[in-house]
């Protein structure tokens, strides 16, 4: 997810020697044991410290004195920057404001208990503002970074770690604005920083807790009974950050506002799922149409990502389909997003979502993002898998495990959650709609070849199975939920190109055997008509191959 955003760690110059100089900071507790009096890792029963954590502009400060309202057993440590301050803004209370030469002194005389580099301003929480809030009896706050986090996790400073999300980068960047502290090349930096730093929930044992700063009141609740635990001395109770965690993407800056008197679409929303490997496409015999697109109500899909996408989403032209397009890489979705907007199709219609289709986490999520950003329709009626990865060192007798595991947690773990969250997004409207998985000529053949398409082959008949399970389960429930197959052969996509780890030139002489392929628009035109069938009628399977394909 997001390989734009750049990282908040210090690079080069000043950042880069911040650096060398944290990774010398072995023992940041060293500076604690020399200047203590009295030691920073209470005893049993005493308060801990409490360590919030989360991009700028989330809300922690806020948070943080809606806590403090009221209830003094709460003090809060005053961080050191070398940032000019804001208007309002007072010494010594909320930050000491000091010159880079100063504080250059103080990180040599091991004043810090932890410093980073964020935003490009130097910050530092020292070991006598911490320890004059503990020897008062009460929780010590400290609202720091990511970087500055990791380092304290490495102190004995006994403390409970939370990390405060935003509801999403698009809400995080409206808050930004309305503080209105920074200029808007500053809150770019910020925003740009963001998403590295949303990603660091993800690192196994940094944070205690993930609190989302949705609704005030209900963040500030939950900060409430955590900051309690700290002042009793508590243990933070275990599994409270969930495995995986994703948070929806800003939509694209910079678009042109749309001429309001363009035709527009209506009707329907969807989702178009697909694969989006790191790489590009894939195996042996039959590549999959990298987008598959468009369905009614709401449609999804996984793997919509790449160019070749673009005539499968865009064929929702004239259908009046809203279609999600879901995939890994944040770049292909933008370039998507950017050729939809050209096309005028309003943001209304079409909606990119960056979401790794093997974490169940950030699938699971996708129902209640597409809820949030078009709360008029309804959900999601149309599911497209489109996942399917193939490598070409997965040889049945001597291949990589580790291609083996990326084809099946993709194509088939990935299709099957996708399917779970539509299907439970269906039951809470009690709307049945249409679920349409690629299975491609692979999941009913294995080609020939040396190299062995065996494991993708495999992959590909485990989708058609799992297809005919979830049509005999929806039956056996009696639900009207229509579950189809397609089965390309030979698609002019990506496919290839990842199959051959990115090799294009193996790619395209893998696609010189062939005389002609099918093109994307070709499955997308197979698509529509499957998903015209009146609802009397559901198609099954539909195999649809180049006219001189062999096998
Ligand atoms: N739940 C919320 N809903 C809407 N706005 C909020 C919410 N929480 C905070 N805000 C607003 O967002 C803005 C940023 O909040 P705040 O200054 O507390 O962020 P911060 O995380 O401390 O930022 P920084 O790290 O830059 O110091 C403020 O204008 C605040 O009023
Ligand atoms: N590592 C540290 N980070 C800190 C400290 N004090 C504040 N911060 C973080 O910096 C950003 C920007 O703050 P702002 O006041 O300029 O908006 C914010 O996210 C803080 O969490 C510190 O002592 N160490």
């Amino acid at each position: 997810m997001g390989s734009e955003m750049s990282t908040p760690a210090p690079q080069g110059g000043e950042g880069g020697e911040v650096q060398q100089q944290q990774q010398q900071q072995q023992a940041p507790n060293d500076a604690i044991a020399q200047q203590q009096q009295m030691p920073l890792h209470p005893q049993s029963g005493l308060p801990s410290a409490l360590v919030i954590v989360g991009p700028s502009g989330v809300g922690k400060n806020t948070l943080i004195q809606r806590l403090r309202e009221g209830n003094t057993s709460f003090g809060h440590s005053v961080s050191h920057t070398t940032r000019q301050p804001r208007p309002g803004e007072k010494h010594g209370e909320h930050y000491f404001f000091t010159s880079k030469e100063q504080f250059a002194k103080e990180i040599a005389e091991d004043k810090f208990i932890e410093f980073a580099e964020v935003h490009g301003n130097l910050y530092g929480t020292s070991v006598t503002a911490v320890r004059k809030v503990l020897e008062s009896g009460r929780t010590c706050i400290l609202d720091i970074d990511v970087q500055g986090a990791r380092l304290v996790r490495k102190t004995p400073l006994k403390a409970i770690f939370v990390f405060i999300a935003p509801p999403s980068l698009e809400d995080l960047a409206k808050r930004l604005f309305t503080r209105g502290t920074e200029a808007a090349e500053q809150i770019q930096k910020r925003l740009a920083n963001a998403k590295e730093e949303i990603n660091s929930v993800n690192e196994r044992g940094l944070y205690d807790y993930l609190i989302i700063n949705d609704n005030l009141d209900d963040a500030v609740d939950k900060l409430r009974a955590i900051a309690t635990r700290a002042l009793q001395g508590l243990d933070p109770e275990p599994g409270k950050v969930p495995e995986s965690v994703l948070i929806e993407d800003a939509p694209l800056p910079g678009m042109p506002p749309l001429d309001p008197t363009a035709p527009q679409e209506n009707g329907a929303q969807g989702l178009l799922l697909s694969e989006d490997p790191p790489g590009a496409a894939s195996a042996a015999a039959d590549p999959l149409p990298n987008p598959t697109a468009a369905a009614p109500p709401s449609t999804t899909a996984n793997s919509a990502s790449d160019k070749e996408a673009q005539p499968a989403v865009t064929s929702n032209g004239g259908t009046g389909m809203r279609v999600v397009a879901v995939a890994r890489r944040k770049e292909k979705l933008e370039a998507l997003q950017v050729h939809m907007h050209n096309l005028r199709i309003p943001p209304t219609h079409f909606l990119p979502v960056v979401c790794d289709i093997t974490k169940d986490a950030e699938v699971a999520t996708l129902p209640r993002i597409v809820a949030k950003r078009w709360p008029d329709a309804g959900g999601v009626d149309v599911l497209i898998n489109n996942a399917g990865l193939s490598r070409n060192d997965a040889s049945l007798m001597d291949g990589n495990v580790a291609s083996w595991v990326e084809m099946l947690s993709t194509n088939v773990l990935g299709t099957t959650m996708a399917i779970k969250a539509a299907v439970q997004d269906m039951r809470r409207r009690n709307k049945w709609g249409h679920i349409i998985n690629m299975v491609g000529l692979s999941g009913h053949r294995i080609p020939d070849g040396p190299q062995g398409g065996g494991f993708y082959c495999a992959t590909k008949s485990a989708v058609k199975t799992i297809t005919d399970g979830l049509r005999q389960e929806a039956r056996g429930k009696m639900l009207p939920l229509r579950v189809s197959s397609i089965s390309p052969g030979v698609v002019e996509t990506e496919f290839f190109t990842v199959k051959n780890f990115g090799d294009a030139e193996a790619a395209r002489s893998t696609i010189q055997n062939y005389a002609s392929c099918l093109q994307p628009q070709d499955v997308a035109q197979t698509i529509l008509w499957c998903l015209s069938a009146p609802d009397h009628v559901e198609v099954n399977d539909v195999v649809v191959r180049p006219t001189d394909q062999l096998l």
